[in-house]
């Protein structure tokens, strides 16, 4: 892969991030949902996507599954492919957040040392990381795509919590109790960004 190229400048444009936010009204941030398959990431990343919408906050979610149909199509479920997933969906949400966006991701990000290269890639404050802990039993019991199953029989090799690693972030700026109602998982992310004055009390 082409690394960097010291004949390429950044170019600093007239319009800057700050200048986007104030015309969105709020601040761009990244909340990037971490946790097992079935732990209920893409669930309360759209209630709570909903939920923004209907306060006028500019918000675009990036979705696992959606993600893997087009820009990372080309990837798998081994380690080297996972990070790189994450460096592109890191690097895409950065580019959101210059947008004045409040972006949601939701990817199993089972590494802690990829969760941390995207913290580092966004200002501090810009990188918030929920996660959403539900514990294996519950995420296999829900088992809505039937992927569980399948790993069990061995038919899925690599797969997150059965023969697959899942680092549990040791400090995220919340941890979400899986089992809750969405609502209330929702309004506990709502109150911690107006806590951090990403949108407006
Ligand atoms: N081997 C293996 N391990 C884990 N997950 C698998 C696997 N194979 C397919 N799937 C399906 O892919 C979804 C996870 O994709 P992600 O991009 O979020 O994974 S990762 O962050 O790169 O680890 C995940 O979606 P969610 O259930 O929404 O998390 C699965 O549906
Ligand atoms: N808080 C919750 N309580 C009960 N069921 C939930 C909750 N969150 C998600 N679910 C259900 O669990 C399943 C997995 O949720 P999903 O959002 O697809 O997880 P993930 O994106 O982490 O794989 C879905 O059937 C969803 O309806």
């Amino acid at each position: 892969m082409a690394g960097h190229d010291e004949n390429v400048v950044w170019h600093a444009h007239a319009v800057a991030q700050a200048d986007r936010e104030r015309q969105h009204g709020h601040q761009g941030a990244v909340l990037w949902f971490t946790g097992l398959s079935g732990s209920g990431k893409s669930t309360v990343a759209g209630a709570l996507e909903q939920a923004l919408h209907q306060l006028g906050v500019s918000t675009y979610l990036l979705d696992g599954d959606n993600v893997r149909h087009g820009l990372c199509r080309d990837l798998g479920f081994s380690d080297a492919d996972r990070r790189e997933n994450i460096r592109r969906v890191g690097e895409v949400a950065r580019l959101m957040v210059d947008a004045g966006l409040v972006v949601l991701t939701a990817f199993i990000s089972p590494h802690r040392a990829e969760r941390q290269m995207v913290r580092e890639l966004l200002a501090p404050g810009q990188f918030i990381e929920v996660f959403v802990d539900t514990p294996l039993a519950v995420c296999e019991a829900r088992d809505p795509k039937g992927l569980y199953k399948k790993a069990r029989a061995g038919e899925l090799p690599d797969f997150t919590g059965i023969d697959a690693d899942y680092e549990a972030p040791a400090r995220p700026e919340i941890q979400l109790d899986g089992e809750q109602l969405v609502t209330i998982l929702t309004a506990q992310l709502l109150d911690l960004l107006r806590g951090r004055d990403i949108i407006k009390a």
